[in-house]
Protein backbone atom coordinates (compact mmCIF):
# COMPACT_ATOMS: atom_id res chain seq x y z
CA UNK A 1 0.00 0.00 0.00
CA UNK A 2 0.85 4.00 -0.63
CA UNK A 3 2.78 5.51 2.01
CA UNK A 4 0.26 7.73 4.15
CA UNK A 5 1.20 11.37 5.96
CA UNK A 6 -0.24 12.74 8.74
CA UNK A 7 1.08 16.08 9.83
CA UNK A 8 1.04 17.15 13.18
CA UNK A 9 0.01 20.52 14.37
CA UNK A 10 1.86 20.53 17.37
CA UNK A 11 4.86 22.44 16.57
CA UNK A 12 3.18 25.32 14.46
CA UNK A 13 2.44 28.67 15.14
CA UNK A 14 -0.98 28.55 17.13
CA UNK A 15 -1.64 32.53 15.92
CA UNK A 16 -1.57 31.27 12.47
CA UNK A 17 -3.41 27.69 13.10
CA UNK A 18 -5.26 28.36 9.99
CA UNK A 19 -2.52 29.20 7.32
CA UNK A 20 -1.52 25.37 8.98
CA UNK A 21 -4.09 24.17 8.26
CA UNK A 22 -4.62 25.26 4.75
CA UNK A 23 -1.08 24.21 4.55
CA UNK A 24 -2.12 20.44 4.78
CA UNK A 25 -5.10 20.86 2.53
CA UNK A 26 -3.27 22.39 -0.19
CA UNK A 27 -1.20 19.24 0.09
CA UNK A 28 -0.78 15.40 -0.59
CA UNK A 29 -1.25 14.68 3.25
CA UNK A 30 -3.86 11.80 4.48
CA UNK A 31 -4.85 12.89 7.43
CA UNK A 32 -4.35 15.71 9.86
CA UNK A 33 -2.68 14.37 13.17
CA UNK A 34 -4.07 15.66 16.67
CA UNK A 35 -1.47 15.53 19.53
CA UNK A 36 -3.72 15.72 22.59
CA UNK A 37 -1.64 16.09 25.78
CA UNK A 38 -2.98 16.69 29.45
CA UNK A 39 -0.13 17.58 31.53
CA UNK A 40 -0.25 13.82 33.44
CA UNK A 41 0.24 11.18 31.11
CA UNK A 42 3.36 13.47 29.18
CA UNK A 43 4.87 16.42 31.02
CA UNK A 44 3.30 18.88 28.50
CA UNK A 45 -0.36 20.44 27.55
CA UNK A 46 -1.17 20.90 24.01
CA UNK A 47 -4.89 21.72 22.96
CA UNK A 48 -8.29 19.82 23.93
CA UNK A 49 -11.93 20.23 22.43
CA UNK A 50 -11.95 24.13 21.34
CA UNK A 51 -9.12 24.02 19.21
CA UNK A 52 -10.64 20.63 17.57
CA UNK A 53 -13.69 22.30 16.98
CA UNK A 54 -12.07 25.15 15.43
CA UNK A 55 -9.85 22.62 13.41
CA UNK A 56 -12.87 20.73 12.41
CA UNK A 57 -14.27 23.99 10.79
CA UNK A 58 -11.71 24.07 7.85
CA UNK A 59 -9.34 20.81 7.91
CA UNK A 60 -10.22 19.21 4.66
CA UNK A 61 -8.32 16.10 6.08
CA UNK A 62 -9.89 13.24 8.32
CA UNK A 63 -8.91 13.81 11.50
CA UNK A 64 -6.66 11.41 13.61
CA UNK A 65 -6.29 12.05 17.31
CA UNK A 66 -3.42 10.69 19.37
CA UNK A 67 -4.55 11.20 22.58
CA UNK A 68 -1.63 11.57 25.40
CA UNK A 69 -3.78 11.30 28.45
CA UNK A 70 -5.10 9.79 31.10
CA UNK A 71 -8.82 7.81 31.53
CA UNK A 72 -9.16 8.21 27.66
CA UNK A 73 -12.33 7.04 27.44
CA UNK A 74 -13.76 9.96 29.12
CA UNK A 75 -13.48 11.88 25.80
CA UNK A 76 -14.47 9.60 22.90
CA UNK A 77 -17.99 10.82 22.70
CA UNK A 78 -17.12 14.57 22.42
CA UNK A 79 -14.27 13.36 20.09
CA UNK A 80 -16.78 11.30 17.86
CA UNK A 81 -19.14 14.71 17.83
CA UNK A 82 -16.38 16.72 16.76
CA UNK A 83 -15.94 14.39 13.68
CA UNK A 84 -12.16 12.81 14.73
CA UNK A 85 -12.18 9.76 12.42
CA UNK A 86 -9.09 8.03 14.28
CA UNK A 87 -8.84 7.49 17.92
CA UNK A 88 -5.50 6.37 19.09
CA UNK A 89 -4.74 5.60 22.69
CA UNK A 90 -1.83 4.58 25.02
CA UNK A 91 -1.12 1.24 26.26
CA UNK A 92 0.43 2.64 29.29
CA UNK A 93 -2.85 4.58 30.01
CA UNK A 94 -5.21 2.05 29.35
CA UNK A 95 -6.10 -0.57 32.09
CA UNK A 96 -9.31 -1.72 30.56
CA UNK A 97 -7.50 -1.74 26.94
CA UNK A 98 -10.23 -4.30 25.34
CA UNK A 99 -12.85 -2.49 26.97
CA UNK A 100 -11.68 1.51 25.42
CA UNK A 101 -10.79 0.03 22.55
CA UNK A 102 -14.36 -1.26 21.69
CA UNK A 103 -16.06 1.90 23.27
CA UNK A 104 -14.28 3.78 20.20
CA UNK A 105 -15.45 1.17 17.71
CA UNK A 106 -18.94 1.54 19.49
CA UNK A 107 -18.75 5.28 18.44
CA UNK A 108 -18.22 4.44 15.35
CA UNK A 109 -14.29 5.82 15.31
CA UNK A 110 -11.29 3.80 13.95
CA UNK A 111 -9.44 2.70 16.86
CA UNK A 112 -5.26 2.42 17.70
CA UNK A 113 -2.92 2.09 20.19
CA UNK A 114 0.07 3.45 20.81
CA UNK A 115 3.07 2.42 22.16
CA UNK A 116 5.89 3.95 24.38
CA UNK A 117 9.27 3.42 23.26
CA UNK A 118 9.73 1.44 26.27
CA UNK A 119 6.78 -0.94 25.47
CA UNK A 120 7.19 -4.04 24.14
CA UNK A 121 5.61 -5.06 20.89
CA UNK A 122 4.79 -8.19 22.14
CA UNK A 123 1.95 -6.71 25.04
CA UNK A 124 -0.47 -6.34 22.17
CA UNK A 125 -0.62 -9.89 21.10
CA UNK A 126 -3.87 -10.80 22.28
CA UNK A 127 -5.20 -7.46 21.02
CA UNK A 128 -3.78 -7.11 17.68
CA UNK A 129 -7.17 -8.65 15.95
CA UNK A 130 -9.34 -5.61 17.11
CA UNK A 131 -7.32 -2.77 16.43
CA UNK A 132 -7.64 -0.35 12.92
CA UNK A 133 -3.87 1.18 13.85
CA UNK A 134 -0.78 0.83 16.35
CA UNK A 135 1.27 3.93 16.44
CA UNK A 136 4.89 3.17 17.61
CA UNK A 137 6.47 6.34 19.32
CA UNK A 138 9.78 7.10 18.23
CA UNK A 139 10.63 9.57 20.63
CA UNK A 140 8.99 9.95 23.80
CA UNK A 141 5.61 11.39 24.12
CA UNK A 142 5.53 15.04 25.21
CA UNK A 143 7.40 17.35 22.88
CA UNK A 144 7.73 18.00 19.29
CA UNK A 145 11.56 18.35 17.80
CA UNK A 146 12.99 15.34 19.41
CA UNK A 147 15.75 13.09 18.09
CA UNK A 148 14.51 9.76 16.50
CA UNK A 149 15.03 6.76 18.66
CA UNK A 150 17.02 4.02 16.63
CA UNK A 151 15.33 1.07 17.89
CA UNK A 152 12.22 2.29 16.67
CA UNK A 153 12.85 0.28 13.38
CA UNK A 154 13.43 -3.01 14.62
CA UNK A 155 10.50 -2.08 16.90
CA UNK A 156 8.53 -2.04 13.54
CA UNK A 157 9.53 -5.65 12.06
CA UNK A 158 8.30 -7.12 14.90
CA UNK A 159 4.81 -5.48 14.77
CA UNK A 160 4.81 -6.50 11.30
CA UNK A 161 5.97 -9.81 11.85
CA UNK A 162 3.26 -9.75 14.76
CA UNK A 163 0.64 -8.81 12.52
CA UNK A 164 1.14 -10.74 9.70
CA UNK A 165 1.29 -14.31 11.92
CA UNK A 166 -1.81 -12.95 13.20
CA UNK A 167 -3.01 -12.34 10.20
CA UNK A 168 -4.42 -8.81 11.64
CA UNK A 169 -5.18 -5.66 9.32
CA UNK A 170 -3.86 -2.60 12.09
CA UNK A 171 -1.76 0.40 10.49
CA UNK A 172 1.47 0.84 11.34
CA UNK A 173 1.88 4.40 12.39
CA UNK A 174 5.56 6.28 13.48
CA UNK A 175 5.83 9.09 15.52
CA UNK A 176 8.71 11.31 16.37
CA UNK A 177 11.76 12.31 14.42
CA UNK A 178 10.00 11.93 11.16
CA UNK A 179 12.28 13.18 8.02
CA UNK A 180 13.11 12.28 4.59
CA UNK A 181 16.03 9.59 6.11
CA UNK A 182 14.04 8.17 8.80
CA UNK A 183 10.82 7.93 6.78
CA UNK A 184 12.21 6.00 4.23
CA UNK A 185 13.98 3.40 6.89
CA UNK A 186 10.66 3.75 8.76
CA UNK A 187 8.83 2.95 5.50
CA UNK A 188 11.59 -0.45 4.78
CA UNK A 189 10.51 -2.03 8.20
CA UNK A 190 7.30 -1.76 7.59
CA UNK A 191 5.43 1.08 8.27
CA UNK A 192 2.39 2.60 6.66
CA UNK A 193 1.85 6.16 8.21
CA UNK A 194 4.49 8.29 8.84
CA UNK A 195 3.17 11.74 11.14
CA UNK A 196 5.80 14.61 11.11
CA UNK A 197 5.63 17.86 13.18
CA UNK A 198 8.69 20.29 12.86
CA UNK A 199 9.78 18.42 9.93
CA UNK A 200 6.82 19.84 7.85
CA UNK A 201 6.42 23.12 9.46
CA UNK A 202 9.73 24.46 9.78
CA UNK A 203 10.19 23.28 6.15
CA UNK A 204 10.71 26.27 3.89
CA UNK A 205 8.20 25.04 2.00
CA UNK A 206 6.02 22.57 3.91
CA UNK A 207 3.30 21.24 1.16
CA UNK A 208 6.42 20.44 -1.27
CA UNK A 209 8.32 18.34 2.09
CA UNK A 210 4.80 16.40 2.83
CA UNK A 211 4.46 15.65 -0.45
CA UNK A 212 7.57 14.59 -1.15
CA UNK A 213 7.43 12.30 2.04
CA UNK A 214 4.65 11.05 0.66
CA UNK A 215 6.56 9.40 -2.18
CA UNK A 216 9.15 7.84 -0.18
O1 LIG B 1 3.16 13.03 19.61
C1 LIG B 1 4.10 13.72 19.41
C2 LIG B 1 4.93 14.19 20.53
O2 LIG B 1 4.48 13.59 21.67
C3 LIG B 1 4.44 14.02 18.03
O3 LIG B 1 3.34 14.11 17.15
C4 LIG B 1 5.39 15.07 17.78
O4 LIG B 1 4.74 16.30 17.71
C5 LIG B 1 6.13 14.78 16.52
O5 LIG B 1 6.88 15.83 16.32
P1 LIG B 1 8.18 15.85 15.45
O6 LIG B 1 9.15 14.92 16.09
O7 LIG B 1 7.76 15.42 14.08
O8 LIG B 1 8.54 17.26 15.57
Amino acid sequence: MKTLIAPSILSVDFNNLQQSIDIVNRSEADWLHLDVMDGVFVPNLSFGFPVIDSVAKTTQKPMDAHLMVIEPDKYIDRLRKLGVSRVTVHYEACPHLHRTVQAIKKAGMKAGVSLNPHTPVALLEEIINDLDLVLIMSVNPGYGGQSFIENSCPKIEKLRQLIDTKKASALIQVDGGVNFETGRRLIDSGANVLVAGSFVFSAKDPIDTINKLKKL
